[in-house]
C-alpha cells in the first residue's frame, strides 16, 4: 500500500522496494494499491473511500496485514486497523522487524533493541500528547493513562540507557580491535552501498568466505571481517561486509547501528557497492552517501563498484556507462572517484577491482579507471568511444602510466574493441 501525494516521481521502484521489504520480512505481497491525495487524511492517512476500497481487497484476498510506504502516526495506525480488521504497520516498522529477526550477533540484537525501543518512546510521546490534546491537556493529568504511559516510558527509558551502556563497552572492544589492526599498518577496507546491492556477495567473491548472501533487504547485518591478500599489492588488506543502507533510513536506526557503522568510518577505503541494473541507483547512491555523511565517513577514499553487470544487456552496457560517467558521476568532495564495473555474481571484474585496491594503496592522487564493461561497450551498436571515467577519448590520459599498468594487469581487461 502506498500513498502517492502527487510528488513521486519514482513511485513504482519504491513499491518494489516495499514489497522486496516485505519478501524479506516472510511475507507474500498480495496487492498494491495507489491512492492519490494532496496530503494525507488526519484520522486515516488515506480518505474513507479508499480506506472502504482497501477493506474490500483485504477481505477478498485474506490479506493479514496492509503495509504503508510512508510513515503514518499512531492515531492513523489505531484508527486504520479499526477500520480494516487487520494488523497495519509502515515502512519503518518493517525495517525494524526485519533487523529483529536477522540480527544475530550479542552486538546486533541490542542494537536492534535499542533501535525497537527508541521507535517505541517517540510513539508513547506522541500518543501522549495526543491524549492530552483530546483532555484539553490538563483534565489527564494523573489520569490512569497518563499514569501506565508514564511507567512505560520509565521503563523504556531505563531499558535503553542500560542497552546504551553496554552498547558503549562493545564500541569500546571494537575501536581497540581497530586501533590494533590499524597500529599492525593493516590497511582496512569497508564494504559500503544500498541494501542488496551485493556487498556480501563480493565479499564472498573476494575473500572467498561464505557470507549470506540473499535477495533480501538486510541480509546482512553483523559486520564480518576478513584478510584479503592482494598478489599486485604483495600484502594483505582487512575487508569488511557490513549492514546495507536504505532510503529513509530513521535516524535512530542509524544511530543505533553505529557500532557497526563505525567500521565503516574508520576504513582507510571504501568500496561502494552501487546495484547497477537498479533503475534507481542514482537515488540509491545519493542515499549512501547520505548515510556516510551522517557516520561521518564522507571524506574517506572511495571506489564505486558498479555491481551487477551481468544483468545489463550487453546493447545497454555502454549508453548506461556513458550515462553514468557523464552524469552521476561520483563527486566526491569535488573529486572524481575511481570506478569499477563488475559482476561478483559471475567474478567478473574481480581482478581490476583488486589492482584498483592496490594502487589506491600506494599511489597518491588515486589512479581513475573505468573497467571491464568497455569490452562490450565497444560492440558495434557503441559510439566507438570507450567511456572512461572523463568520458573522454578513453587512452586513459587521466591515468598516469605507471597506475595504468598496475591497474591493467588483467588478460580480459584488454578489450578487442578498445578504441584509444
Ligand atoms: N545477477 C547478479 N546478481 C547478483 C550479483 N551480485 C549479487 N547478486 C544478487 O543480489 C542479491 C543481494 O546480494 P547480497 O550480496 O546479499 O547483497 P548485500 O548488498 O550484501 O545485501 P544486504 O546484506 O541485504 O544489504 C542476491 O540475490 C545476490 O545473488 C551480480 O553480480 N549479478
Ligand atoms: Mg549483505
Amino acid at each position: 500500500m502506498g500513498v502517492d501525494l502527487g510528488r513521486d516521481v519514482a513511485f513504482d521502484p519504491t513499491l518494489d522496494e516495499l514489497a522486496l521489504l516485505a519478501e524479506s520480512a516472510g511475507d507474500t505481497p498480495v496487492a498494491r494499491i495507489v491512492a492519490r491525495r494532496k496530503a494525507p487524511d488526519a484520522a486515516l492517512f488515506v480518505g474513507s473511500g479508499k480506506a472502504d476500497e482497501i477493506k474490500l481487497m483485504v477481505d477478498a484476498l485474506g490479506a493479514h496485514t496492509v503495509l504503508f510506504d510512508q510513515a503514518i502516526s499512531p492515531a492513523q495506525q489505531r484508527n486504520l486497523e479499526r477500520h480494516l480488521g487487520v494488523p497495519v504497520a509502515d515502512r519503518t516498522a518493517l525495517i525494524l522487524e526485519i533487523f529483529a529477526a536477522r540480527a544475530q550477533s550479542f552486538e546486533g540484537k541490542l542494537q536492534v533493541e535499542l533501535a525497537r525501543l527508541q521507535y517505541l518512546a517517540t510513539r508513547l510521546v506522541r500518543r501522549w500528547s495526543h491524549l492530552e490534546r483530546q483532555s484539553g491537556g490538563i483534565g489527564m493529568r494523573g489520569g490512569p493513562g497518563e499514569r501506565q504511559i508514564e511507567l512505560d516510558r520509565r521503563m523504556i527509558d531505563d531499558r535503553i540507557k542500560s542497552i546504551k551502556e553496554r552498547l558503549k563497552k562493545v564500541e569500546r572492544q571494537r575501536s581497540t580491535q581497530r586501533r590494533a589492526r590499524a597500529r599492525n599498518g593493516v590497511f582496512r577496507v569497508s564494504l559500503v552501498g544500498y541494501t542488496n546491492a551485493g556487498k556480501s556477495t563480493l565479499f564472498n567473491a573476494l575473500t572467498k568466505a561464505r557470507t549470506y548472501a540473499a535477495n533480501q533487504l538486510f541480509a546482512t547485518l553483523d559486520t564480518t571481517t576478513r584478510s584479503l591478500y592482494l598478489e599486485e599489492a604483495g600484502t594483505s588488506v582487512s575487508l569488511s561486509d557490513t549492514v546495507g543502507f536504505i532510503r529513509d533510513l530513521p535516524h535512530k536506526l542509524v544511530e543505533a547501528f553505529k557500532a557497526t557503522l563505525q567500521e565503516a568510518a574508520d576504513a582507510d577505503l571504501l568500496l561502494h557497492v552501487v546495484d547497477a541494473a537498479s533503475p534507481v541507483l542514482t537515488e540509491q547512491m545519493e542515499e549512501v552517501e547520505r548515510v556516510l555523511a551522517e557516520i561521518g565517513a564522507q571524506h574517506i577514499p572511495q571506489i564505486l563498484v558498479y555491481n551487477k553487470l551481468d544483468l545489463l544487456e550487453p546493447t545497454q552496457r555502454p549508453r548506461q556507462l556513458q550515462d553514468w560517467l557523464t552524469r552521476i558521476g561520483g563527486e566526491h568532495g569535488g573529486q572524481r572517484l575511481p570506478r569499477v564495473f563488475v559482476s561478483a555474481a559471475q567474478g567478473e571484474g574481480l581482478d581490476e577491482l583488486r589492482a584498483m585496491i592496490a594502487s589506491l594503496m600506494q599511489a597518491e592522487p588515486v589512479p581513475e579507471y573505468a573497467g571491464l564493461a568497455l569490452d562490450e561497450a565497444d560492440g558495434p551498436a557503441a559510439s566507438g568511444k570507450p567511456a572512461t571515467a572523463d568520458g573522454d577519448d578513453g587512452d586513459g590520459d587521466a591515468l598516469n602510466d605507471q597506475d595504468l599498468t598496475q591497474a591493467r594487469t588483467v588478460p580480459q581487461d584488454d578489450p578487442q574493441g578498445r578504441t584509444g
